[in-house]
């Protein structure tokens, strides 16, 4: 939809419809580099957005924007969640992290990073690592999760994996009333940096493991650390995963794999995993509810990382951040309660708890802005 202003300027109002409930979204463009991304953010009520960054070969400019959107909105959620004082926010670089990394590439990120002045920090996420941020740190100190060599915090898919652990517990003993992970059956999929450690977890706790990914070294890696334990790996075709009879569905991979294709094949008792936005729509959430399947919101499992690099910028503590990677298990058991409680999904209670939150936050906000001074508009 264009409209024609006074001034003549044709504005296009679907394009700041898409961003309607965001605070400003960024394009970066940088031909020298081949740098092309987005930095969307979402919600800064409680703090300078806070997200990671992720590198896909986007097959549109449109797909790219969609997931920075849908991810930053997340992060708002996710810090609200896990009780920190920051706000929503994620980029998203156009490129296969295969082939179109350099220094130069992220670099020229950190220059539009730092151009934001602190109003966004961001680290790794799917496509990323930690090594990458150590070209980026030379042009900008709004960087978290850089290795402890560089003085940062380290791996952040660390506690990620433990986060969804202490999530797959906490839904063992709200389901069974033991949150022993052996004797169970967990539908991985995808073995990157989080849900290759939750699989070595798994076997290593003597459960047995299926297992899908597109990058076939990594089944063969899990093959091997099976060796030694009790426990057991099948690995299954990306699209089987779905259909496999299991405890869990652990997601690991990309977002929107809960959808209308997907969510009838699922023969799971609970969904707990890693990957951000897994539902393709809030209604999948609702699907997933009166089929009896239990579902983990996202973004109270995996807060892990969030934690430990929201933890970085005090100053790095490894308590600090297990302590409150360790509190998704008592929040999550909370939200389930409170979801059969009230009869609504475990998405709609997880959302009201970070909504009050923020609700609370701007109340505050506006009584102390009241008590400053106001500013004089001296053309009135
Ligand atoms: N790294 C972290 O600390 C955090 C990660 N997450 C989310 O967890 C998910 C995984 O993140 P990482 O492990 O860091 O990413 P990663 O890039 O290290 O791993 C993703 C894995 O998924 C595989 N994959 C991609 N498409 C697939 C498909 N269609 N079927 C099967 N496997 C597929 C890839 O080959 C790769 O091994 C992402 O959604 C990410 O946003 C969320 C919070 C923190
Ligand atoms: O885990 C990180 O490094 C940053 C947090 C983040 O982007 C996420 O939780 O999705």
């Amino acid at each position: 939809m264009k409209q024609q202003l006074e001034n003549n300027v044709a504005v296009d109002h679907d394009i700041f419809q898409k961003f309607s409930g965001h605070e400003q979204v960024v394009f970066c463009n940088e031909p020298a580099s081949g740098l092309q991304a987005i930095i969307a953010i979402h919600n800064t009520t409680l703090g300078p957005a806070l997200g990671g960054t992720r590198m896909r070969p986007y097959e549109s400019v449109d797909e790219a924007l969609e997931d920075v959107l849908r991810l930053s909105e997340g992060m708002t959620y996710k810090c609200a969640a896990a009780d920190l004082d920051f706000g929503g926010g994620k980029a998203v670089i156009i490129g296969d992290p295969n082939e179109a990394k350099s220094a130069a590439l992220f670099r020229a990120f950190g220059q539009y990073i730092d151009s934001l002045n602190g109003r966004f920090y961001t680290g790794t996420d799917m496509g990323t690592t930690m090594d990458d941020f150590v070209h980026t740190i030379k042009e900008t100190n709004f960087i978290n999760g850089v290795p402890e060599a560089f003085g940062g915090s380290g791996d952040s898919s660390i506690p990620t994996a433990q986060g969804v652990i202490y999530g797959l517990k906490a839904t063992n003993t709200f389901l069974s009333g033991s949150d022993s992970l052996a004797g169970k059956c967990y539908a991985i999929q995808g073995l990157g940096k989080v849900g290759f450690k939750i699989a070595e977890h798994l076997l290593q706790a003597g459960a047995d493991i299926v297992v899908t990914d597109i990058n076939k070294e990594l089944i063969a890696l899990i093959e091997q650390k099976a060796t030694g334990t009790s426990g057991t790996v099948e690995a299954v075709a990306n699209d089987e995963i779905y259909n496999i009879e299991a405890d869990f569905f652990v997601p690991c991979a990309l977002g929107g794999i809960i959808n209308d294709f997907t969510v009838e094949k699922l023969r799971v008792h609970a969904v707990v995993g890693s990957a951000n936005n897994q539902l393709r729509e809030a209604r999948h959430g609702k699907i997933l509810h009166d089929k009896g399947i239990l579902y983990a919101p996202d973004y109270i499992v995996n807060a892990g990382g969030l934690i430990q690099v929201a933890d970085e910028l005090y100053g790095s503590n490894k308590e600090r951040v297990l302590a409150k990677t360790k509190a998704i298990y008592n929040s999550l058991v909370e939200i389930y309660k409170e979801a059969n409680m009230e009869y609504i999904t475990t998405v709609e209670a997880a959302n009201r708890k970070c909504e009050k939150r923020l609700e609370e936050q701007r109340r505050r906000s506006n009584f102390f802005a009241r008590s400053r001074r106001p500013k004089w508009n001296i053309r009135e």
